[in-house]
């Protein structure tokens, strides 16, 4: 079998968006006197789908969301001649063939998630060419379903954060994530915001469920210092991000200093990214996300590394390319999962484009042992709200 053709396309919605709201979700550029506009770097609004066909036939579906613009540019020039013409079963091969050739200049960001999204179309080649699903090809089902967390509170009114808790509670999730929406720059005001907003959630869901707390980067070490101690009390499962993802040596500060295990990952690319994390004991949750740090063939040699440091693995946002890493691997508990929802940062933007996620039921997630392949299928129905760039 052999590659014929890769065709890249960026789908950029053009439909309704929930406006950004103010105080939506802590970030880096909180940190920039001059950022009016809270989460405008972090919308993704556009995501870019990857189809690659073999000379039998077969479509291999990838796709990547992180600056799908310059994703399809570093595919289109720099991963397609890379691949064309191969043998898609030399996946570890044309892994190291896209890695090599871009060293230069890539390693990480945006250059690693193209890589992602050719090397997850490969993978979907080569479970529909055997009739099963990718998880099958990593080691199997090692769960009869998948736990995962209800994945949205983000910051708003405290009565509004409290009515959306109850409804995914009433909906059987036990587990669920929340995101803080004040800084260093909002000061002690912003500090009781915060813990206001973590003890109505839990005066919702109580102590039997788990509450993890997202600070999507937005915090600095010292903050991130002061705010800890004050967290322990709502014991939660773990805090995310609260630094950015250079400040290693921050994450490890952090993740030794209270009870509280700090995670990170979606913003770390490669085996060797991992590698660095967990050497330096900088997280106690690895959370890569499939179609940004390597594709399957590097999530899955990182799924390995977390067995070994008896690290637990979440990747970040669901989503099926995640789901099957995560099937697959004792090192890995549990998804998170966003419901579909309209689109507003951009993570929900997957159920606009595919078919075939799974939808949660009772915080639980299956996946199809007969689907082939991921599993997706690319929807039709939202095709008229999209601008399509060839
Ligand atoms: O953990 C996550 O889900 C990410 O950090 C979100 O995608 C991001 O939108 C901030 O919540
Ligand atoms: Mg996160």
């Amino acid at each position: 079998m052999k590659i014929k053709s890769v065709r890249a396309r960026v789908f950029e919605w053009k439909g309704k968006t929930v406006p950004p709201q103010g105080n939506f979700c802590s970030n880096a550029m909180d940190l920039l006197y001059s950022n009016k506009e809270t989460m405008s770097t972090f919308r993704f609004h556009a995501w870019t789908v990857v189809e690659i066909e073999t000379d039998d036939g077969i479509i291999g579906l990838g796709n990547v969301a992180l600056a799908p613009h310059i994703a399809k540019a570093i595919i289109d020039q720099y991963l397609t001649p890379l691949v064309l013409g191969q043998d898609p079963w030399d996946y570890e091969y044309l892994w190291q063939r896209m890695y090599r050739a871009t060293h230069a200049w890539g390693r990480k960001g945006v250059t690693m998630a193209a890589i992602s999204a050719v090397d997850l179309a490969i993978w979907d080649i080569l479970g529909k060419s055997v009739n099963k699903p990718v998880f099958k090809l990593l080691g199997g089902r090692t769960k009869e379903k998948i736990p995962c967390y209800y994945s949205k509170l983000y910051r708003t009114d405290i009565k509004a954060m409290q009515d959306e808790a109850q409804k995914y509670l009433d909906q059987g999730f036990t587990m669920f994530k929340s995101r803080f929406g004040y800084g260093p720059a909002h000061g002690t005001k912003g500090v009781a915001e915060n813990l206001k907003a973590v003890e109505a959630i839990r005066e919702v869901i109580g102590y039997d469920n788990d509450l993890m707390l997202e600070c999507y980067m937005g915090w600095n070490l010292e903050y991130a210092k002061r705010m800890l101690p004050k967290l322990e009390k709502f014991q939660p499962r773990w805090l995310e991000e609260p630094v950015i993802a250079d400040d290693i040596d921050g994450y490890a500060e952090l993740n030794q200093l209270t009870s509280i295990p700090i995670s990170g990952g979606e913003h770390e690319f490669s085996l060797y990214g991992f590698k660095q994390l967990l050497d330096k004991k900088a997280v106690s949750v690895v959370q890569y996300d499939t179609n940004r740090v390597g594709g399957i063939t590097a999530a899955h040699k990182i799924n390995a590394l977390c067995e070994a440091y008896s690290v637990p693995v979440i990747p970040h946002a669901g989503q099926m390319h995640n789901y099957h890493l995560t099937m697959s691997t004792l090192a890995s508990p549990m998804s998170e999962y966003f419901p579909m929802f309209d689109v507003e940062v951009g993570n929900e933007l997957f159920y606009y484009i595919f078919d075939g996620e799974p939808v949660a039921e009772n915080g639980f997630l299956q996946l199809d042992d007969n689907k082939p392949g991921l599993g997706l299928t690319m929807k039709t129905e939202y095709l008229d709200q999209f601008q399509i760039i060839e």
